[in-house]
């Protein structure tokens, strides 16, 4: 199995499955003499983690990471990170009704036919259980980026038909945490928290939109041609399970404004009026902030009686999401810290 390594010289490679002993993940490129904040880490892990409020899944794992190599005194070596983070709360008896049928819309039928022999308990390597390794190394990479004040702020911006409004600048990022569903609008997050519970009651699943906003990015980061900052970018995001669109900048709103009003006109220091662009161009930063939307199916595990394709009446036990988006906000910023680290280790090799 191939893909299993995100990055180009900041890399990440993932393992693991959902039930089995434990996922982990090697980073290797991490420049040597990095001091680790180990409570940022294990923070971003608990806004990973399942089991931490009423509205997403009730697995409870406590996502602890064992690191087994690379760091030493508390400070990165510059050798390869090694780290685990073990499975505890797996119920596998859950899923031996589904071994041998496939969930609609998951993932159970392409494994299946692709690979023939897999873990099936839980989504196994398609399980989003994978993305824990991604956030223990997105964490390290926005250690690094704040030595160049780089911010990553990423919440969510609708839920169903419930949308928060576009202006960012009028937002409190401080906010954000302050409620389960990590909207910072605290009266419309408690609406989406009644609209996910509506589904949850009733065995069913809704989705919805994460924004992510990338602060101080300084201007000359992605390359041309196939390695755009935006391309990388929509390449993390698409990766994430669930994902069914992206967008950065105007994105599909700039197909129903005229050219005139599009354009991000100059002001003098080289910053423009607008944004339209979402700080970049021709794959390259511009210096203004980046901004990006992903979009979230309503994922398929539905606790109501489905029908799989040879018309076998099929229940799925086991505990899983009513609505994943308020679990992928960190992800989100993992990602994109990645990407971010990423390439201005190579704007650094390439200019200095
Ligand atoms: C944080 C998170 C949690 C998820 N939890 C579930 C879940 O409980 N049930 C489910 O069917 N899918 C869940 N998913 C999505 C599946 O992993 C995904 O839909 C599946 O692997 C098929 O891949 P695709 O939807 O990207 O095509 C979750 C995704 C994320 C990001």
């Amino acid at each position: 199995m191939a893909g299993n390594i995100f990055g180009k010289l900041f890399r990440v490679t993932t393992f693991g499955e959902s039930h089995g002993h434990a996922l982990g993940g090697i980073i290797d490129g991490c420049p040597s003499g990095l001091k680790l904040n180990f409570e940022e880490i294990n923070n971003e892990l608990n806004r990973r983690k399942p089991g931490q409020s009423s509205i997403v899944t009730q697995r409870k794992e406590s996502d602890e990471v064992i690191f087994l190599s690379g760091i030493f005194d508390g400070f990165t070596t510059g050798t390869p990170i090694g780290f685990i983070i073990k499975n505890k709360d797996h119920n596998s008896k859950d899923y031996f009704n589904i071994k041998n049928i496939y969930r609609p819309s998951h993932s159970d039928f392409t494994y299946y036919k692709k690979y023939v022999i897999r873990d099936y308990r839980g989504g196994g390597r398609s399980s989003a259980r994978e993305t824990v390794s991604r956030v223990v190394a997105g964490a390290i990479a926005k250690q690094l980026l704040k030595i160049y004040n780089i911010l990553i702020k990423a919440y969510v911006s609708s839920i169903g038909g419930l949308n928060l409004s576009e202006n960012y600048n009028k937002l409190d990022f401080s906010k954000i945490e302050n409620t389960p569903v990590r909207c910072p609008d605290i009266q419309l997050a408690e609406k989406m928290i009644k609209y996910i519970n509506k589904f949850r009651k009733k065995g069913d699943t809704i989705g919805g939109i994460i924004t992510c906003i990338i602060k101080n990015v300084p201007i000359g980061i992605g390359e041309p041609v196939f390695d755009k900052l935006h391309a990388e970018l929509g390449k993390a995001m698409l990766s994430i399970n669930a994902v069914k669109g992206f967008e950065y900048g105007s994105g599909f709103y700039g197909t129903k404004i005229k050219g005139s009003n599009h354009i991000d006109k100059y002001k003098n220091n080289g910053s423009t009026k607008t944004n339209f662009s979402g700080g970049i161009q021709g794959g390259i930063s511009n210096g203004m902030d980046i901004y990006l939307k992903v979009a979230f199916k309503a994922v398929a595990t539905i606790k109501k009686k489905s029908i799989n394709f040879n018309k076998k009446k099929i229940f799925v036990k086991g505990r899983h999401d009513p609505c994943v988006l308020p679990r992928a906000v960190p992800i989100i910023e993992a990602m994109s810290a990645l990407v971010l680290y990423d390439y201005i280790h190579m704007y650094k090799i390439l200019l200095f």
